[in-house]
This record gives C-alpha cells, sequence and structure tokens, in this order.
C-alpha cells in the first residue's frame, strides 16, 4: 500500500467510524475529518467526483457542528437564567400589584405564570420572597388538575408580567434553551420542596 492509498483508508476508516456514532458533536467532527481525508485522496488520485461528493457534504456538516455548538451554549446561559426576560416580555402583559394584594391563593386554578419586573413578592407556605427577575407560578402547569401549589402575596407594590401557559407551552415547542431551563426550574423547585422545602428563591439562579 502506497501512502495515496492509505490517505484514502484513512477517509473510509473516519466515514466509517462516523457512521457508527450516536452523539451529534463527536460524528460532526469525524465527519468533516472523513471528508478532508477523502477529499485529498480524490484531488491526489484525481477523481472529481469522489471531490465534489465530499466538498458538498462538508458544508453541511460543519453548519450542523455549529448549530449544535451553539444550542449547547445557549443551553448553558439558560440554566442560569440570564435570558428568562428576553425570551417572556414579548408575551407578557405588564400587570400592578399593592402592598398586602393576594395575587393567588394555594389549590386556585392556575393558567398563568409571573415574570416579576420589580417589587417583592411572599410565597407564605415556604417562606421564600420572590424579587425582580424571579418566576413564580409555574408549578401549576404541571400540578395534577393545574391548581396552585402555593399561595402569593404582594410584600411590596410592583409589577409582574403575566404569561399564561398556552404562551409558555409556545415558547418550550419553539425554543429549546427555554425548554431546558423551564425543566430545571421546575424540577429544581420540585425536587427542594420534596427534601422538605429547603429554600431556593424564586429569581435565583439555578
Ligand atoms: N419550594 C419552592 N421554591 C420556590 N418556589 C416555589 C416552591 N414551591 C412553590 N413555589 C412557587 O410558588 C408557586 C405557587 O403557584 P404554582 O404552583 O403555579 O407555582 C409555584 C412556584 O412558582
Amino acid at each position: 500500500m502506497n501512502w495515496i492509498e492509505a490517505v484514502g483508508y484513512l477517509g473510509t476508516a473516519l466515514t466509517i467510524a462516523a457512521t457508527a456514532m450516536s452523539t451529534m458533536i463527536p460524528l460532526r467532527i469525524i465527519s468533516l475529518c472523513a471528508s478532508c481525508a477523502v477529499v485529498t485522496y480524490g484531488i491526489l488520485i484525481g477523481s472529481m467526483p469522489v471531490v465534489l461528493t465530499e466538498c458538498i457534504q462538508i458544508p453541511f456538516n460543519a453548519y450542523r457542528l455549529w448549530e449544535m455548538v451553539r444550542l449547547i451554549r445557549q443551553t448553558e446561559i439558560a440554566s442560569s437564567g440570564d435570558l428568562t426576560h428576553e425570551w417572556l416580555a414579548p408575551f407578557g402583559t405588564k400587570r400592578r400589584f399593592r402592598a398586602g394584594q393576594t395575587v393567588f391563593s394555594k389549590g386556585d386554578a392556575a393558567d398563568e405564570l409571573f415574570y416579576v419586573e420589580n417589587g417583592v413578592f411572599l410565597i407564605p407556605e415556604v417562606g421564600i420572597e420572590v424579587g425582580k427577575g424571579g418566576i413564580v407560578g409555574e408549578l401549576g402547569l404541571l400540578s395534577p388538575g393545574n391548581t396552585r401549589t402555593a399561595s402569593l402575596v404582594c410584600l411590596q407594590a410592583g409589577s409582574a408580567l403575566r404569561i399564561s401557559y398556552s404562551e409558555v407551552k409556545q415558547l418550550y415547542y419553539q425554543n429549546p434553551e427555554f425548554g431546558f431551563y423551564f425543566l430545571k426550574l421546575t424540577s429544581e423547585r420540585l425536587f427542594q420542596s420534596a427534601k422538605g422545602g429547603e429554600r431556593i428563591a424564586a429569581g435565583d439562579a439555578i
């Protein structure tokens, strides 16, 4: 076997390895390496169909790889809670609350969540205060019968964006980063409640 054939076999081996892979990022990286080896081989043996096939595949693989890396980066940002306002603001309807006002009570029917813009709110059952940037009222979307798992009372006058559950669902299906953030937020709160109501401030980064 001469070195030109060795380059060709390297391309074959990498192509087979990529086909066998189940995780997307390594698959795309190995596919790109395979294409580079096969293009080199195609040039060395003067085969335009081989070169052309791989040159068409390279941008597709590179684009999909970029998409996956971007999604993972956004998901990381999402899980730190930085993008919530950006996501929710276009859907929200502003509502003002005065000190002492009950926003909702435990057991009420739930069909919306709140993104706190300012003021301070209290969840009396767990003794948690929710301030600017906090999300509250999301568990009703998942609770049996869609009822509130706790109450919410306004401590210091402020405002919150109301986002209906149907809009939350739209956002969930259309925006995987939001979906992941929502999953993390709700599961952290449910885990904490199950552990005995340890404090997770509703505005805390998760
Ligand atoms: N342990 C908890 N930590 C933080 N927030 C909570 C906790 N339990 C309930 N909540 C919030 O209080 C809200 C009450 O209404 P929901 O059940 O719709 O959604 C609930 C959560 O947003």
